[in-house]
């Protein structure tokens, strides 16, 4: 389905130490262009660190990674230029507006002005918010933040975008909503990388991996992982491997 020249995250046993704690070990895989990648794990696997290396604001302790093309480790200013990033706990100023929002990020991912006017009105008619443009986001549900958020983070039309955890706190059927920008966002190309606990949006993904205590246990697409540990669902599939 995905050729290799269509690699946009390539890891080789990527590790990091803290003092004698190995937060994250000898992990390795490919994730493609266009494809949605789930990166799972319970709480303290070591998704959060694997990232941070990802998007060029750790530094390995040893192995290698390529992300968009870039070295983790001494491409760290171009890979960072070439991906989005959202996370539940720091998405957007709630203090200022839909508009200034994103008019700020524009600006930072280094936007002309006339690039950002014309971004700026496709995405708030895109994500019907013309009525609330003028408002603070503060004031905005946590669905539409989110979901702002995520639009925002693809102004620059990075070949990658990070979700860390982006779906925390709101309803299935907002979820669902934001899945399918997600899933309008593959389409046109863009890689996913998004952690969830929500194992329903597991299912959503092309390809799931499963951390445990700083090891991938299992990488596959969700119909083959719940084949592989003859599970019902992808909760099920978690729970055996969170178990074991
Ligand atoms: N700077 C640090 N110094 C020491 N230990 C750390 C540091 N950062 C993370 N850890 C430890 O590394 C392990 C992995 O943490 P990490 O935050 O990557 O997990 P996670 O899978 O993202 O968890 P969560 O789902 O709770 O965000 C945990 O045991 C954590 O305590």
């Amino acid at each position: 389905m995905y050729p290799d020249n269509n690699t946009v995250i390539e890891v080789n046993k990527l590790t990091k130490m803290f003092g004698n704690f190995t937060a994250v070990n000898a992990l390795s895989f490919k994730v493609y262009k266009g494809e949605i990648f789930g990166f799972l794990g319970a709480n303290g696997a070591g998704k959060t660190t694997a990232i941070k290396m990802l998007i060029g604001i750790s530094n390995p302790s040893s192995g290698a990674a390529k992300v968009a093309g870039f070295d983790v480790f001494t491409e760290t200013e171009s890979l960072k230029k070439s991906i989005g990033y959202m996370s539940q706990k720091f998405a957007l100023y709630d203090d200022l507006t839909v508009t200034e929002n994103i008019t700020f990020f524009g600006g930072i991912y280094g936007l002309s002005k006339l690039q950002i006017k014309e971004k700026a009105a496709a995405l708030i008619a895109d994500l019907n918010l013309e009525a609330v443009s003028n408002n603070l986001v503060g004031a905005l549900p946590l669905g539409w933040k989110q979901k702002l958020a995520f639009s925002v983070a693809l102004l620059h039309d990075p070949k990658i975008v990070f979700l860390d955890e982006p779906t925390g706190g709101v309803d299935p059927i907002t979820r669902r909503q934001f899945w399918e920008l997600i899933y309008r966002a593959a389409n046109k190309g863009t890689t996913i990388f998004v952690t969830t606990h929500y194992m329903d949006e597991a299912e959503y993904c092309n390809r799931v991996s499963i951390m445990v205590k700083g090891n991938i246990e299992a990488l596959d697409t969700p119909k083959n992982l719940k084949k592989l540990f003859n599970a019902a669902s992808m909760n099920d599939v978690f729970l055996k491997l969170a178990r074991t």
